[in-house]
């Protein structure tokens, strides 16, 4: 008798690049989105899922201290055992682009020691292998409908960089009120070559919660609870209050003009 040897399944992890300022519930649940979405084509295995907020050097407007988002981050990410914070991306004394963040995660994963590739004996102390390519995790960027518009904005990205995340990494795309990534996928003479490697995930439960919502709620003095995992910490510290504000006041960097609509 045979038995058909199930194909070998591709193991990923989530990077999703954002202020999170601050993280709410709709980031965290992107992540569960994506995890269902891939692992139901049968050919993938979600093993990870990382956080990476965006550093000081944004200077967006509102954007509050990466120390402080960072931490909210971290809180809300303990509810899940497999989602997680890096603030490698934080940490650096500017800002840096999305590709530059992927590739420092791929190099993580490609020196990353797996368990069960450690080799050597009690006697001999563990002993680092480097993973090999084969079994290296693929790392994959995710993003909400808005992000992918947003590489529409002449200036904002640089060509190159979106062809490398979409040839070398892949993206995962959650819907979102007002976008249309299908049609923008296929409009796109950059994406469309690399769309196989541009998965778009339906979210069925229309929910617009956007941080941009919470921080207004925040500044008029408006309950925010169940739009994120904590509010206890941005109460406790008066954050988003309109004296936080004022330390980008008005700064919006030209690239970012993008958010105009969503953004006071
Ligand atoms: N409601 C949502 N649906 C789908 N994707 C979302 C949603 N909220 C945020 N995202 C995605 O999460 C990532 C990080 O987003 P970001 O920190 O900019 O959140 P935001 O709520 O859009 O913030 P802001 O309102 O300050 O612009 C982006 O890829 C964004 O598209
Ligand atoms: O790499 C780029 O060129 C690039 C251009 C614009 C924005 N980004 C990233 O996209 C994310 C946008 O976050 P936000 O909150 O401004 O929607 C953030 O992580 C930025 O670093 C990246």
């Amino acid at each position: 008798m045979y038995f058909l040897q199930q194909p070998k399944k591709t193991k990923v992890v989530l990077l999703a690049c954002g202020s999170f300022n601050p993280i709410t519930n709709m980031h965290l649940r992107m992540f569960e989105l994506a995890r269902d979405h891939l692992e139901d084509t049968g050919q993938y295995e979600v093993v990870q899922g990382i956080l990476s907020p965006v550093g000081d050097g944004y200077e967006k407007k509102g954007l509050i201290e990466a120390s402080h988002r960072g931490e909210m981050a971290k809180l809300a990410a303990e509810s899940s055992s497999w989602i997680g914070v890096d603030t490698w991306e934080s940490r650096q004394a500017n800002w840096l682009e999305t590709v530059k963040v992927l590739r420092h995660h791929r190099q993580e994963l490609l020196s990353r020691e797996p368990d069960t590739d450690v080799v050597g004996t009690a006697k001999a102390g563990r002993k680092r292998k480097r993973m090999d390519a084969s079994n290296e995790p693929r790392l994959m960027l995710l993003c909400g409908a808005d992000m992918l518009d947003s590489f529409g904005v002449p200036g904002l990205w640089k060509p190159e960089d979106i062809e490398e995340i979409v040839s070398s990494y892949g993206l995962v795309c959650i819907t979102r009120g007002g976008s249309d990534p299908e049609a923008f996928i296929q409009g796109s003479d950059l994406l469309w070559p690399h769309r196989h490697n541009i998965h778009v995930v339906r979210e069925w439960v229309a929910n617009d919660v956007s941080a941009t919502h919470i921080r207004r709620a925040l500044r008029r003095g408006h309950s925010v609870r169940y739009l994120l995992p904590d509010p206890v910490y941005i109460q406790e510290r008066r954050l988003y209050t309109t004296e936080s504000e004022q330390r980008n006041p008005g700064v919006v960097l030209a690239p970012l003009q993008k958010h105009a609509g969503r953004h006071e």
